[in-house]
Formats: structure tokens, C-alpha cells, sequence
């Protein structure tokens, strides 16, 4: 293929840490291992209470800087009959892989992310997730992810490695639409949330 593709999209970037990239940092005010991390948005598709066909997925803290989540599948998130949609199990890594923001107390959001899917996923299957930060470079945040089924330590259904990239608040002020970022705004539990990553400006 010609470099269009490559070009068109930007970046072709490795997603394993640079030799010289920093080791992640747990930050001191992240919260304790084993403490649920709740919703960064109330409308997140990954984590949101308020999306009824969202994946409500629930993070949980843990050593260092790693993340657990589980994300049962229901038939909203089908792709063929009893299986789950790819998409859905990329967004649930996602979702996950972002989650490692509130151990570093720092706003970054997807570059690139790679997935294997390596065994279908039925409805009413809980996806078992776990997903580390490998290294800090700059703006660059690395880590893996993977899913598990059966229980946390099944066989292993999907994996990714995904390159993130620290932004500020100001690139969903920038770049949201403005019903949904005033009703943010005004939403003092979102403040909150906001003010959290307001410590590493
Ligand atoms: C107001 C109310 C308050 C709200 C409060 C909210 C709290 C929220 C808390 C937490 C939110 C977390 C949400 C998690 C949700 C799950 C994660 C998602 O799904 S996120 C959505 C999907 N992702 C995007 O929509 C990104 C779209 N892309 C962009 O916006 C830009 O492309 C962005 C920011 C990623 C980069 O743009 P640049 O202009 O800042 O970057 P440049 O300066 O060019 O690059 C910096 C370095 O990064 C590399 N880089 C940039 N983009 C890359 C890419 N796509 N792939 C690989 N490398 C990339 C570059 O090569 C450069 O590296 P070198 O420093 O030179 O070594």
C-alpha cells in the first residue's frame, strides 16, 4: 500500500515504551488499592451510570500503576447472535486503559490502541480486566490491557497495548459540544472529578 495510510491517520508510533522512557509513577493521592474508582462521566459509554446501553464498567484501583475492571456482556452489546461486538470489547479495554488516568492524576485520552481478540465473547460472559501503564514518555503514556473470561484468572479473550496522550481540561472545553459541556460545568460532582486532575495542571 501506498503511505496514505500511515500519513492520513498520522502516526504509525510503536506502542511499547521507549528506552528512555520513565518508569510509571504511582501518584501520592491516587486512590488505595482495591478502591473503586467510580465514573470520570456520568454519560461515558465505559463507565456512565447514565447510559442505559453502556458498558458500566467498574474500576477498581490496584498495586502500582494497574487497573481491574469487570464488564458483563448484555445483548445490547452483541455483534453476531450471543457474542459480543468487537467494537464493545475494544471500548471496554479502552475504558479500562484509561482508567490508569487516576492513578497518575493525569488527563490523557487514546492515541493508538491495538487489540488481539483472541476468543469470542458470549453474552453474559464478565470480561475480567486488567490494564498496567509500562512508561511515561513526555506526553506519551503506554500500557496493556486484557480481558479474561470465566474469572480473573480464565483464559484470556482480548489484549491491547495502547499509546495515550496527556491533554488538558481544556480539550473537551475546546473540542466538546457545548450542551454537554455546560451541563458539565454545572454539575458539581463532575467539578470534582474535574479539580482531581487539576493537580498536575
Ligand atoms: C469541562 C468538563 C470537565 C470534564 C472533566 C472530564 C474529566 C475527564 C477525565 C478523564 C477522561 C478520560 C477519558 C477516557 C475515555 C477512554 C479513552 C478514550 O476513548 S479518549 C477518546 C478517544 N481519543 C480521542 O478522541 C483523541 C483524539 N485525538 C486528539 O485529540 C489529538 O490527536 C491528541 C490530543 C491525541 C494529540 O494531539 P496533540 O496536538 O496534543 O499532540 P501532538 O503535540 O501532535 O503530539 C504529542 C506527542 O504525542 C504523539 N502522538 C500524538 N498523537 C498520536 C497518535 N494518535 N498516535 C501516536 N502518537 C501520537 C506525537 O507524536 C508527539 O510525540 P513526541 O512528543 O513528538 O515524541
Amino acid at each position: 500500500m501506498s503511505g496514505a495510510n500511515a500519513t492520513d491517520s498520522g502516526r504509525r508510533e510503536p506502542l511499547t515504551p521507549p528506552p528512555d522512557a520513565g518508569r510509571p509513577v504511582r501518584h501520592p493521592d491516587a486512590p488505595a488499592p482495591g478502591e473503586l474508582l467510580g465514573a470520570h462521566y456520568d454519560q461515558c459509554f465505559g463507565c456512565g451510570d447514565g447510559q442505559s446501553h453502556g458498558l458500566h464498567l467498574a474500576a477498581r484501583a490496584g498495586e502500582g500503576v494497574t487497573v481491574t475492571a469487570e464488564f458483563t456482556v448484555r445483548p445490547a452489546h452483541q455483534g453476531a447472535p450471543g457474542l459480543a461486538h468487537g467494537g464493545v470489547l475494544v471500548s471496554a479495554l479502552d475504558e479500562t486503559l484509561g482508567s490508569l488516568n487516576w492513578l497518575l492524576r493525569v488527563i490523557a485520552v487514546t492515541g493508538r490502541l491495538e487489540t488481539d481478540f483472541v476468543r469470542p465473547v458470549p453474552v453474559g460472559a464478565t470480561l475480567h480486566l486488567t490494564a498496567r501503564c509500562t512508561g511515561v514518555a513526555g506526553r506519551k503514556i503506554y500500557g496493556s490491557a486484557e480481558g479474561r473470561i470465566g474469572g480473573p484468572d480464565g483464559p484470556v479473550a482480548v489484549r491491547a497495548d495502547a499509546l495515550f496522550i496527556e491533554v488538558d481540561l481544556g480539550h473537551f472545553t475546546r473540542n466538546g459540544r457545548p450542551d454537554e459541556i455546560e451541563a458539565a460545568l454545572a454539575d458539581p460532582d463532575q467539578l470534582k472529578v474535574a479539580r482531581a486532575f487539576e493537580v498536575n495542571p
